[in-house]
């Protein structure tokens, strides 16, 4: 006798399930930025993106009192956050909740809807194994720190009503958080992006910032040796991760010449062999400049959606 579950998902049909893309990582490490590229390339009709952050439990002037901030795991509804996780992975609509980030007020929740794609970005999405289990794969934004403060020094006082002492006396409050709960899901992304000066080398001021990424083998990734073979501003490192195995490193100068970059971008593109357009607006940055590294980092993340979708259409 099959159990309710059973016949519950018997019920559910077989209703085509998104392929989703976690993006983790602590607040202003470029989450958004990232994600706003990504579902501008392949429209609203086709990506739906999710704020993890908006299943905070408590509104700002509530978190005043208690003796956690935003980043810990009891200031955020984790359980229903994995209830809709688990939802949107298949393909079922979910009713979120909305933390209104410029005033810091939860508002009235949004209807939301499984594309063919949907990016979860936010401060705790690989925070636990049952979440982790909803994503086909996972991204740890992974900044300098002392890149991250004035990026979100810069955000806050413009965009969210703080001072400059003021979020830096927010951060300093989160930074036990940050260690406990934050970072630690950096162990559990396929991919772990740093936007910052490459090791060893000082990038001019005027220049995009590079962007290293280290590409686990927990996804297969496109043969990037022969995609880089002869570039002068991106190469293919071996590095030792944190755990000492070694890991893949793509360095991106900021530097990296209009052309090569473009070379490189077909390059990773052609290797998807699909009938999607080469996606040509990538790379914008919230002030509207753009970057050559956070074009090809989103083009990475792309052939990997894109590659994902193919892999279970033909399964
Ligand atoms: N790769 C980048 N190059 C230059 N500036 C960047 C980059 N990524 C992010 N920024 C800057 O950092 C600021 C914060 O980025 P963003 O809003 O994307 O972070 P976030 O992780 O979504 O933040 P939060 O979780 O707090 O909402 C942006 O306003 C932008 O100016
Ligand atoms: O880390 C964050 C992600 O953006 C936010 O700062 C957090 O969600 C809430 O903080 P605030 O009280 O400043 O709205």
């Amino acid at each position: 006798m099959p159990h309710r579950i059973v016949h519950m998902l018997r019920a559910r049909g077989t209703g085509r399930r998104p392929v989703m893309l976690a993006i983790a990582g602590d607040s202003a490490a470029g989450k958004t930025t990232l994600t706003r590229g990504l579902v501008e390339c392949l429209g609203e009709d086709r990506m739906t993106a999710v704020c993890v952050d908006d299943y905070h439990r408590f509104d700002r002037r509530e978190r005043q009192g208690k003796p956690f901030t935003a980043l810990h795991p009891d200031c955020n509804y984790i359980e229903i956050m994995e209830q809709h996780l688990q939802l949107l992975a298949m393909g079922e609509p979910i009713l979120k909740p909305v933390y209104d980030h410029g005033t810091g007020e939860l508002v009235r929740p949004e209807l939301i809807e499984p594309r063919d794609f949907v990016i979860v970005e936010g401060l705790l999405p690989l925070y636990s194994k049952m979440a982790r289990a909803c994503f086909d794969i996972t991204v740890y934004l992974d900044p300098p720190e002392a890149q991250r403060t004035a990026w979100k020094v810069s955000r806050d006082t413009t965009k969210r009503g703080y001072t400059a002492d003021q979020v830096m006396e927010e951060m300093r409050r989160r930074e036990i958080e940050s260690a406990a709960f934050i970072r630690p899901q950096r162990r559990h992304a396929d991919i772990v992006v740093r936007f910052g000066s490459v090791s060893g080398r000082a990038d001019p001021p005027q220049e995009p910032l590079s962007a290293e990424l280290l590409l686990r083998p927990t996804v297969d990734h496109p043969d990037l040796a022969e995609v880089v073979h002869g570039a002068d501003a991106l190469h293919l490192k071996l590095l030792r991760d944190t755990d000492g195995r070694p890991v893949d490193a793509l360095h991106v100068h900021g530097g990296v010449s209009g052309e090569e970059a473009e070379i490189v971008k077909k390059a990773i593109w052609e290797r998807l062999d699909v009938e999607t357009p080469f996606p040509a607006s990538l790379g914008t940055l919230a002030d509207g400049a753009t970057s050559d590294p956070v074009a090809i980092t989103q083009l990475l993340l792309l052939y990997h959606l894109i590659n994902a979708d193919r892999l279970r259409m033909a399964s």
